[in-house]
């Protein structure tokens, strides 16, 4: 008999790792809020989310939290960031004593600055402290729902644990690699968001390559600054869930963040730019969470700093070039600085 997983939220990144585990031979619950989705994916195969490509008729999708979850092997959460608290407390109860959890979302929570692990741990019996994975990595789903081939790790400081995930999703399209380094994993996920806005408004007042390449490596440097901080291996952020996904954020026609950051960058307000998305922008909260997280811990991070202001203070987007390249003059990598005594 085929074992159970559910997936709880379907849209588009909770449908398309839906199908991988379904292609993987699980029987696949995917939980959704919304009734018009449901209907769609188990009446038309389809999530319009993405572009009607058609889904397995295997995968049950409903609008019922215990069906979905009751008797699973594992439970997958990808609701988006702001939601995890709410899925989590509904969770609570509900799982048997064995069940894995997996976190996909990708965010920092505003008021906590907790990740989504911590976030959920918090709601769950303590019996689960232990048993929260995470997985991120660069993965646009509109892709991974075409096999197209992704690339992603999963993150637990216990090697059992990763490597069961890791054999859940794996497949001849979708690698999984482990890593025990959860914070680093879970903040290259989330802070890139930010960055990728930041792209988009780049590319929105056509600056061009050196400006693009200029926040991908500026960025990472940002991102790894506070991951360091909070306990992260600085070499997580050179891996896939670092720049690999800041990469494909960045540069992506389907990245939802960059193309936020492109409608700001042409001109519209947020308001504007977030009543024109259908899916969510995680960059948006993550940047508040992380401007004042940045503060706190009194880390530095300049690109963030901008955006925060260009997104909550309607700061004029052209102004934060100058203000950006004209900051006191710095070396480009300071440990090597440091370390030579130059
Ligand atoms: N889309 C991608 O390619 C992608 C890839 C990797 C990670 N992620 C991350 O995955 C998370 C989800 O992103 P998405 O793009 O799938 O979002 P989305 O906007 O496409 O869909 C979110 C879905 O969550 C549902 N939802 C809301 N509240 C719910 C609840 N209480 N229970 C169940 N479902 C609920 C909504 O109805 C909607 O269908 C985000 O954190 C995102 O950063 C997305
Ligand atoms: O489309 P975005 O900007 O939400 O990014 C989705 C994923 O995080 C890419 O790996």
């Amino acid at each position: 008999m085929k074992e159970k997983i559910a997936v709880i939220g379907g849209g588009s990144w909770g449908t398309a790792l839906a199908v991988v585990l379904n292609n993987n031979g699980y029987n696949v619950y995917l939980r959704d809020i919304s009734e018009k989705r449901v209907k769609e994916i188990n009446e038309e195969h389809v999530n319009s989310y993405l572009s009607g490509i058609e889904l397995p008729k295997e995968l049950i999708a409903t609008t019922s939290l215990e069906e979905a979850v009751k008797g699973a092997k594992a439970v997958v959460v990808v609701v988006p960031s702001h939601i995890v608290r709410t899925v989590s407390k509904e969770l609570k109860g509900l799982l048997d004593k064995d069940t894995v959890i997996v976190t996909a979302s990708k965010g920092i929570e505003e008021e906590s600055h907790l990740r989504m692990s911590e976030v959920i741990k918090e709601e769950l019996d303590d019996k689960f402290s232990d048993k929260i994975v995470a997985l991120s990595g660069p993965s646009h789903a509109e892709e991974v729902i075409l096999n197209h081939p992704t690339t992603v790790v999963v993150a637990n400081k216990n090697k059992e644990l990763a490597q069961q995930v890791q054999n859940m999703f794996m497949s001849d399209s979708f690698r999984v690699y482990t890593n025990p380094d959860i914070i680093g994993v879970e903040l290259g996920g989330a802070v890139k968001n930010i960055i990728a806005i930041a792209a988009g408004i780049s590319d929105g007042l056509d600056f061009g390559d050196n400006a693009l390449a200029a926040l991908i490596t500026r960025g990472i440097t940002e991102i790894k600054r506070l991951g360091v901080a909070m306990g992260a291996e600085s070499v997580t952020f050179s891996g896939l869930t670092g720049l690999g996904d800041l990469i494909v954020t960045c540069a992506s026609e389907h990245s939802r963040n960059r193309r936020l950051g492109f409608k700001i960058g042409s001109g519209k307000s947020l308001e504007e730019a977030l009543s024109e998305m259908e899916m969510v922008a995680e960059g948006v909260r993550t940047a508040k969470a992380v401007y004042n997280l940045s503060h706190k811990l009194d880390i530095e991070m300049p690109i963030v700093d901008q955006m925060y202001k260009i997104l909550f203070e309607n700061k004029d987007p052209k102004l934060v070039v100058s203000d950006l390249m004209l900051r006191g003059a710095k070396y480009e990598i300071e440990s090597i600085a440091m370390e030579k005594e130059w």
